[in-house]
């Protein structure tokens, strides 16, 4: 069921975990500590305090979603994690490490847009990374086949990807970033594009990458039932400047997948969480309107 926490008191489940000798428990663990991120006024704009501040501690190896009205700083979230962006106050660690505009070894980002390189074949597309690192053919050879498998792709690796659906495009972009083997894995609405359907058999994708990985996953996403279905843990946020609101538990086993959503505490968690919602989403609408 669901159930709701402070935000501090979900250490408790990494240690527990880690006492049992969970081998999925090889994520990353993160940690912001008042993080906040106040963008500088530029030709007339006066400055715009987006974020925070937000104390939040991600669990290695859960699967994190963050939910919150437009605009409210869930990108802005996404790139101090991922080191795309230094907070303006406070701090945010890495495996206990502070980390400052640097992207962190281990980190992969898969954002909403289709992000594959047109000109690449699917299997050129997925080996990119590790061709820039220099890694030797026959490496790339055989992961890239290991993350076709996974990702459904098999068949397809001499295609471009204008010859490819929505949705097969952005497994080459998921494939792409596990290539990498990130230890975290952040999410920016990486289904936004896709139809219903697509949405949750990706999901289903998602949740079988996240548990063979163990790594740690943060989506950011708009769709309530996409973070009901996936998520161990929500975080829901405030209108901008996005502060925490609440943590919800979503008290799902790890071998999860889409059928959940025929259950009844699936409806109980998406309905506790449009409750949390509703009034911070007006507001964010009536200062849309309001042009501030
Ligand atoms: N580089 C930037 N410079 C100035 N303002 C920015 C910049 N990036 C984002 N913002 C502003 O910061 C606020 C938060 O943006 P952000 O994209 O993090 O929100 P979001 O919750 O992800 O939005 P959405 O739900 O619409 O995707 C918004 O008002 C946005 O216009």
């Amino acid at each position: 069921m669901s159930r709701l926490e402070a935000p501090g008191t979900i250490r408790s489940h990494e240690q527990e975990l880690k006492k049992a000798g969970d081998p999925t428990a090889m994520g990353t663990h993160c940690e912001l500590r008042g993080a906040t991120r106040v963008y500088p006024g530029s030709a007339g704009r006066p400055a715009l305090h987006a974020l925070g501040p937000i104390d939040l501690e991600l669990e290695a190896g859960r699967f994190y979603a963050v939910v919150g009205p437009s605009g409210c700083g869930k990108s802005t979230l996404l790139e101090l994690l991922a080191g795309l962006a230094s907070p303006s106050e406070g701090e945010v660690f890495i495996n206990g490490q502070p980390i400052e505009g640097n992207v962190a070894d281990g980190v992969g980002v898969v954002f909403q847009d289709d992000a594959s390189f047109p000109w690449l074949t699917v299997w050129d597309n997925i080996a990119f990374g590790l061709r820039q690192k220099g890694v030797s053919e026959n490496i790339i050879s055989e992961k890239v086949k290991g993350a076709t498998k996974l990702m459904g792709l098999t068949g397809f690796e001499s295609a471009y990807p204008a010859q490819l659906s929505g949705g097969m495009r952005q497994r080459v972009c998921i494939a792409r970033t596990l290539m990498m083997e990130p230890k975290l894995i952040l999410l920016d609405e990486p289904f936004g594009a896709l139809d219903q359907q697509t949405r949750l058999l990706m999901g289903d994708e998602l949740l079988n990458l996240w548990r063979e990985t163990g790594a740690t996953v943060l989506l950011i996403t708009h769709a309530l039932d996409e973070a009901a279905m996936l998520a161990d843990v929500v975080c829901v946020m405030s209108a901008r400047p996005g502060v925490l609101l609440d943590v919800v538990e979503t008290g799902w086993p790890r071998d999860r997948d889409s059928r959940i959503v025929s259950k009844p505490e699936f409806g109980a968690i998406t309905s506790r969480l449009w409750s949390l919602l509703r009034e911070e989403s007006l507001n964010a609408l009536d200062t849309k309107q309001r042009g501030s």
